[in-house]
């Protein structure tokens, strides 16, 4: 608020909140820091979970970054940013979503302690854009190249992505599953491979133990057939997917039928099912042996469908009629008029079994073998939902090395080589921005400071001895944090692709340069938008 001739002039309105200067970015930092500290004790094998309790009192108990972020609903602006960092992780690189976010934390408070030394944020915007950079080039020269099909080296990186999130003993099995599904599903192009993982479905049922996990070649479909007197076994399925009520219509209009005799009432039923009639007769004539509906089907059109030995599925998910189509390469049909034999999918078996005491439906050996389904089982709900984001991370894991064919060593080994080498490159470039890419460099070293934390170790002590060892033994040298010891990564088995780190670099660097940048924040008044909003329709008639 500034006065002329006494007068105030306001140029926002009352109650907006202002930070300009040095405020702002403290308040930023700090809360963005916060949002990093929350999750720093997840990380690593030996991470903690935690357990998040919703408003209506759901709870997910999970050790996932992006997940943990995702519940926490967070509310403010520079924290927010911190969780599109996890975001943007999970969807580039599957994996790193908690370094990602620790990185970018200890980037900012590193920012702080050279603002506190009054160096201006440009420089460090300067100098951190330069160390990311360099950062790159610097992990594709430590990268290792494997062959993109190499069992060995997949399953390891599998088991890295998923230690910490299932059971010690489960976790080769998931691996091995993970491992497999990506190879299935592999498509190879111009000498390179290319995942979909929109290919592998994850279908999960409370029930059995983890082991009773399982790869399916084909689409699983938690549904079961509407009638019992359809077959419960189709060998080679006719597949008819469609996107239509087989009922009769509601008239749509407020139309009245005025029905004076029991002869009209009879004529009237007569067409209601003469129209189903003709539905389920259409569909005969395709030749379908097998009815996915994504709507209802009513008791006369399943009654028609079962006569006819069709088995027919109702209700079908969006995202199920989808998988399905591509699958078996059926098109989903909104009209059943429309509906031709060339709209048919193929399958060499759908059958309805019993999982967990209900009924699922298989569909197997598809037209397009690429499509597989892993049916996670677990005792409880808890341990199915972390058994599947296991899976997610492991698979898109394996993914990024089947598609790259590049790895770098993990427990902290790549951040301690960056750290080394962009100390080096601190010093060619000099100047004020040489103290910003200092502070880059000893910011990455928060994550094996962190694996040892989190592992009960000495960080101090642990830190000093992975540094000494790196200029002896090489940049493969990270924390083993079973061991308590430095130990060389690629060795003991843990190692990462290079997407994972180019990425968690890149997004932690460009979320802390972005928040550095602010020195303004202006935000509306909570109050006005409440009062805005809390209007609610005859509201302000209870007032008198
Ligand atoms: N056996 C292990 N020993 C040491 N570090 C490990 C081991 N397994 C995984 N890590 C490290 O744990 C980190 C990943 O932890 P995680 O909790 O999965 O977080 P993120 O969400 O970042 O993937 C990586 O730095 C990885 O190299
Ligand atoms: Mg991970």
């Amino acid at each position: 608020m500034a006065q002329l001739a006494g007068q105030p002039i306001l140029i926002l309105p009352e109650g907006t909140q202002r930070y300009v200067g040095k405020d702002a970015q403290r308040l930023n930092i700090l809360a963005a820091r916060i949002v990093a500290e929350t999750v720093r004790t997840t990380l690593g094998p030996k991470g903690m979970d935690k357990m998040l309790v919703d408003s209506l009192g759901d709870i997910v108990i999970t050790n996932d970054g992006a997940t943990i972020l995702d519940e926490m609903d967070i509310q403010h602006p520079a924290a927010k940013m911190m969780v599109e960092v996890a975001k943007t992780q999970d969807k580039e690189a599957g994996d790193g979503t908690t370094t990602a976010v620790v990185i970018a934390g200890e980037l900012l408070r590193k920012a702080e302690e050279l603002l506190n030394q009054n160096i201006h944020p440009t420089i460090i915007v300067k100098g951190y854009t330069l160390a990311a950079e360099k950062a790159q080039e610097i992990l594709e020269s430590i990268a290792k190249d494997v062959s993109p099909m190499d069992e060995e080296i997949l399953m390891k990186a599998a088991t890295t992505a998923i230690t910490g999130k299932a059971a010690e003993e489960e976790r080769e099995y998931l691996a091995k599953l993970a491992v497999d599904a990506v190879k299935l599903v592999a498509e190879e192009v111009d000498g390179k491979y290319i995942v979909d993982i929109d290919n592998i479905k994850l279908e999960k049922k409370e029930g059995g133990s983890v082991r009773d996990t399982q790869l399916i070649k084909g689409v699983v479909i938690d549904k079961e057939r509407v009638h019992p007197g359809m077959p419960k076994k189709v060998e080679n399925a006719k597949i008819a997917l469609i996107n239509e009520a087989l009922e009769v219509k509601e008239t749509e209009t407020d139309a009245e039928i005025r029905i004076t005799s029991p002869e009209q009432l009879q004529a009237f039923l007569e067409q209601e099912e003469k129209m189903i009639k003709e539905m389920v007769d259409k569909i005969v004539a395709t030749g379908a042996n097998v009815v996915f509906c994504q709507k209802g089907i009513d008791d006369l059109a399943q009654h028609y469908l079962a006569k006819a030995g069709i088995l027919a599925v109702r209700r079908v998910k969006k995202s199920d009629m989808e998988k399905l189509a591509k699958a078996t390469g059926a098109k989903i049909v909104t009209n059943v008029r429309d509906l031709t034999p060339d709209d048919l999918g193929y399958a060499e078996l759908v059958e309805e079994r019993k999982v967990a005491g209900e009924n699922m439906v298989f569909v197997e050996g598809c037209k397009n073998p690429k499509a597989v389904t892993i049916l996670i089982r677990g005792g409880t709900e808890h341990v199915v939902d972390e058994v599947e984001r296991a899976l997610e991370d492991a698979i898109k894991v394996v993914k990024d090395i089947v598609e790259d064919g590049k790895i770098v060593a993990g427990g902290g080994a790549s951040e301690i080589e960056l750290a080394i080498r962009l100390d080096e490159y601190a010093k060619e470039v000099g100047g004020k921005e040489q103290l910003a890419i200092e502070a880059f460099a000893d910011a990455l070293k928060v994550i094996p400071r962190t694996l040892a934390e989190n592992a009960g170790l000495d960080p101090v002590d642990v830190l000093v001895k992975v540094t000494a060892a790196h200029k002896d033994k090489g940049a493969t040298i990270g924390v083993d944090v079973f061991a308590g010891e430095p130990a060389d990564m690629l060795e003991r088995g843990v190692i990462e692709p290079l997407r994972v780190k180019k990425q968690a670099i890149k997004s932690a660097s460009e979320a802390a340069i972005m928040i550095l940048r602010i020195d303004d924040v202006i935000a509306a008044s909570k109050l006005e938008k409440e009062k805005e909003g809390g209007k609610g329709p005859g509201e302000e008639e209870t007032e008198f």
